[in-house]
């Protein structure tokens, strides 16, 4: 089976090529693959198929080191679109892309980074889900001990965004694998831990469900930029710093979609020896 190593901002992943290779994934086969000792080492694996619908180019799935199959990954989709070029399957600059969430549209800039329309947020907290009483803007999540405000937002993937004064902060590994698996997220949850720089910046880190902390998280910063727009602390376009780089977010409010633009790289190709 042959593998192209990828990353977006240093979020990294295995692409697979399902379209000409009949591919079957396990979750024990996905853990080994993505095992950095004894496998290859991936946040997520990517697996590109051919479409359900004839109207749409591909079918893009993913699933984290952790072995389970989720519903959207941001970074994965900018790789995905360089894939596909890459490789021959398809010369348009522009995809519809169908998800476990719908749609997807990626788009190849000319500056050669991507920008994704992502599709719009889901709101509601059992959209999410996440078990609350009230539709609220922040919750109060009780956790180790303390009590933490957060936002919960579904980007197709669910997130749960919480304001830090500074981002270098332990909180990340402590609050993060707890916030992964409280039971009020009965399908787990990314945790976001977002650094207000000012109306138009932020600083963030996520502790990615299935993959732990992650150098940067796509769906992570539509989530921080939706909760902090919601929150009315930020303008509609956003630039995010992650600790593998920057990526631009813009949103214009409940019912449209999140756009995203980044970078794609491919780092190396291979052949997997089962
Ligand atoms: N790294 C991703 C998100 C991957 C999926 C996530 N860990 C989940 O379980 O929902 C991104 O760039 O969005």
């Amino acid at each position: 089976m042959r593998f192209t190593k990828m990353q977006g901002l240093g979020n990294d992943f295995i692409v697979l090529d399902g379209v000409r290779e009949r591919i079957a994934l396990d979750p024990a086969t996905v853990q080994r693959l993505g095992d950095r000792h004894f496998g290859i080492g991936f946040d997520q694996l990517l697996l590109v198929e051919p479409p359900a619908d004839p109207r749409h180019d591909f079918r893009y799935r993913i699933f984290n080191a952790s072995g389970e199959e989720v519903e959207h990954c941001g970074n994965g989709a900018r790789c995905f679109l360089k894939f596909v070029r890459d490789v021959g399957l398809t010369d348009k600059t522009e995809l519809a892309v169908e998800t476990a969430r719908g749609v997807i549209y990626p788009r190849l800039e000319a500056n050669g980074e991507v920008t994704v329309d992502m599709g719009p947020p889901a709101l509601l907290p059992a959209q999410v889900p996440f078990v609350a009483e009230r539709d609220d803007i922040v919750h109060p999540l009780e956790v180790a001990g303390r009590v933490v405000g957060i936002t919960v937002v579904s980007m197709g993937n669910p997130h749960a965004v919480q304001l830090v004064d500074d981002v270098d902060t332990d909180l990340v590994q402590t609050l993060g694998p707890l916030i992964e698996r409280h039971p009020r997220f009965p399908h787990k949850v990314n945790a976001g831990f977002m650094q207000i720089v000012g109306r138009d910046e932020i600083r963030l880190r996520v502790y990615e469900r299935g993959a732990g902390e992650t150098l940067a998280c796509g769906t992570g910063a539509c989530a921080a930029v939706v909760a902090g727009i919601r929150r009315g602390l930020l303008d509609a376009t956003v630039r995010v710093h992650t600790r593998g780089g920057g990526l631009i977010i813009a949103w214009a409010g409940p019912g449209t979609p999140v756009l995203m633009t980044g970078p794609a790289a491919t780092v190396f190709e291979g052949t997997i020896v089962l």
